[in-house]
This record gives C-alpha cells, sequence and structure tokens, in this order.
C-alpha cells in the first residue's frame, strides 16, 4: 500500500512522509498536507464535483472514527475504493490522539469561528490550522460541500447514533441532508438553534458546507471499537466517495429529530449538575426538576415538557457548555 494511505501510522509516530504527493494505480493523488491532513484527489474525468471533508480525532481519545478514516485511505491507496469525489481527511489532535486524551490543555471543538484568536497553545494553534486547511479545500467554486465530523461520546445513550446539525441565521436544514443521514444509520438529528465555536458550525457558518457533527457510540481505546456499529455509516461513506449514492426519496425513515431547548453554561466552580454520573444522553427530565445550581443562586430548572438530556458534563472549564437540554422537533421547519 502507498505509505500516504499510512496516515494514521505517521501521526501517531509524528513523522512526516518522504513523499508527500503519491499516485494510486488507479490515478487518485494522494497529497500530505501537514500533520493528520491528507488531500485524495480524483482523476479529471472522473471527479463529480463532491467536496467532502471527513474529520475525526478532534476529540484524540474518540477512536472507532479515527479507525474508520483509516480503513477508507487504506481502501483508496490500494486501489480498492475509487474516488469521484474530492476529499479531505483531517485527524483533528494528533497530540491528543498520540497520549489517548480527549484534550491535552483546551478542547479543540471549543476553539473554532474566531475563538482559537482569543487564546494560545498548540490547541488553539491547532484549531486555527484545521480552519486553514478547511478553508482552502472549499474555496473552490461550484462544488458541492460535504463535511462529517465524527465523534464518539463521553457516556453511553439511549440514542446511539445521531448527528448535530449547526445554524446560520438565514440558512435551512435540508431535508435531503437529514435523508442522507437517516440513511446512514443515524436514528436522530439535533437541529442547532444558535451559532456556535465547533467545527461543523465553522465549516456550515463560514464556508457554505452542509456540516454535521456525528456521534456514533461510546469513546473507547483503540482496538476496543467492537461495540461500534458504523456499518451503515461505513457504507454510505463509500457510495459518496465512489459517487454510487442511490437516489433518495426524501422520507427520513422514523429520524428522530430535537432541537436545543437550551444550553446549561458552567460559570463557576460552585456548579453542581444534579444527575447520576452514569446517566444515558437523551435521558429525560421532568418537568420541575432542579437540573444544576450555580454560584449567585443561579438554578436551572427543567420547564419544558419532554425536555432529554445529552453531554452532561460538569467538568468542562468554566464559561462552556455543560450540557445540552433538548426537546422534540417538528420537520416541518425544514428545507
Ligand atoms: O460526550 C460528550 O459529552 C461530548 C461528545 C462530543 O465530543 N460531542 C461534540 C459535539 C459537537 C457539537 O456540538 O456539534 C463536542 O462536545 O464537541
Ligand atoms: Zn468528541
Amino acid at each position: 500500500m502507498l505509505a500516504l494511505g499510512k496516515l494514521l501510522e505517521l501521526t501517531l509516530a509524528g513523522r512526516e512522509p518522504a513523499e508527500k504527493t503519491q499516485l494510486t494505480v488507479d490515478g487518485v493523488r494522494m497529497r500530505w498536507l501537514g500533520e493528520g491532513a491528507l488531500e485524495v484527489r480524483p482523476p479529471e474525468a472522473r471527479d463529480n464535483g463532491q467536496d467532502l471533508l471527513l474529520s475525526a480525532g478532534i476529540h484524540g481519545n474518540e477512536t472507532a472514527p479515527i479507525e474508520l478514516l483509516d480503513r477508507l485511505l487504506h481502501d483508496i491507496a490500494r486501489g480498492d475504493l475509487k474516488p469521484r469525489a474530492r476529499i479531505l481527511f483531517l485527524f483533528g489532535n494528533p497530540e491528543a490522539i498520540r497520549r489517548g486524551e480527549r484534550y491535552i490543555e483546551q478542547d479543540v471543538n471549543r476553539l473554532f469561528n474566531g475563538r482559537h484568536d482569543q487564546s494560545s497553545g498548540a490547541e488553539a494553534l491547532r484549531a486555527c490550522e484545521l480552519e486553514r486547511l478547511a478553508a482552502t479545500f472549499f474555496s473552490v467554486p461550484e462544488r458541492t460541500r460535504l463535511h462529517y465530523d465524527l465523534h464518539t461520546a463521553i457516556r453511553g445513550s439511549k440514542i446511539e447514533q445521531f448527528a448535530l446539525y449547526p445554524y446560520k441565521e438565514g440558512r435551512q436544514h435540508s431535508r435531503r441532508e437529514l435523508a442522507r443521514l437517516s440513511a446512514a444509520g443515524m436514528e436522530a438529528v439535533l437541529l442547532q438553534s444558535k451559532v456556535s465555536i465547533t467545527f461543523t458550525a465553522y465549516t456550515y457558518e463560514q464556508l457554505e458546507a452542509e456540516a454535521f457533527t456525528l456521534e456514533l457510540g461510546k469513546a473507547r481505546p483503540f482496538g476496543e471499537n467492537g461495540q461500534v456499529n458504523v456499518e451503515r455509516l461505513e457504507t454510505r461513506l463509500k457510495q459518496i466517495i465512489e459517487g454510487t449514492e442511490p437516489e433518495e426519496p426524501q422520507a427520513l425513515d422514523g429520524l428522530q429529530l430535537f432541537s436545543v431547548a437550551r444550553e446549561i453554561i458552567k460559570h463557576s466552580e460552585h456548579f453542581r449538575l444534579n444527575l447520576p454520573a452514569d446517566i444515558e444522553n437523551f435521558s429525560e427530565l421532568e418537568p420541575g426538576y432542579l437540573l444544576a445550581e450555580d454560584i449567585a443562586d443561579t438554578r436551572w430548572i427543567v420547564e419544558e415538557q419532554g425536555a432529554r438530556i445529552i453531554f452532561p458534563n460538569p467538568k468542562v472549564k468554566n464559561g462552556l457548555r455543560a450540557g445540552i437540554l433538548i426537546v422534540p422537533a417538528n420537520p416541518e421547519q425544514l428545507g
């Protein structure tokens, strides 16, 4: 296999490849763009105008998505997968991947959309670099832009696989993209209702890509991901890469939609989250439930009918989101 197909090995070893560009037997050009970054370009005659950004390892301990991208790259490098799409593969936080940690000093997925400018350190520089790589990749006009940022979650979940769809003022969420996610095995989508500082928020808001954070199961170390079933997603990604996706009826096939009722923000070290440590994502909370408390008698009490909690995490830094309260959403708000 071509050396550049081994992007994960190179990244884990912290090595640069000797050759920065290689051609597969099939005429596909692979180009190393920097640590954890590789562009794949089909021969011109086969290019179908799709630009696909696939990122994983924004959180270094979320290994199932990294293994998935590694398999796709191996298949391309061996000539077994024949891209018609142009693809950018990114491993988000190489040092955190090497150490098997979510992050080293700062969560990279809270440093986009300008946040890295207000910060310093290796992870702020990496977020800036990821923005630059994505912006360059998505700078070619008249091509279709799609970004999937793949994650696994800290805790178990009542809904195992789901997507988060960013928000931009005046832009409608696409029913067609939701149908595609449903076909890729996602069981639910959370429609964001305000701008954010994650990687997909950046590519959606600034680069006009359709962009989704995909949650695929529970985070585990390399080699221990047997319980994370990415078969349907992997099949769909291969179809997008090869341009062989079946034409979609726009059915959402039981896909559950949610919207954000409130983000729970941790303001101080006095923040207390009133939930069991092993609570699963999408657990329901009754109206009247005292969810969290913070300084200055701040109290977060559930008011919404049908509310559920995702990503509860009292250990985040002050000023960051310590959980999201969500409620069922109406498919009529889709484009
Ligand atoms: O399990 C958790 O608490 C976090 C899992 C995770 O990393 N989720 C992403 C979601 C990004 C988004 O809001 O689009 C994150 O928190 O960065
Ligand atoms: Zn993550």
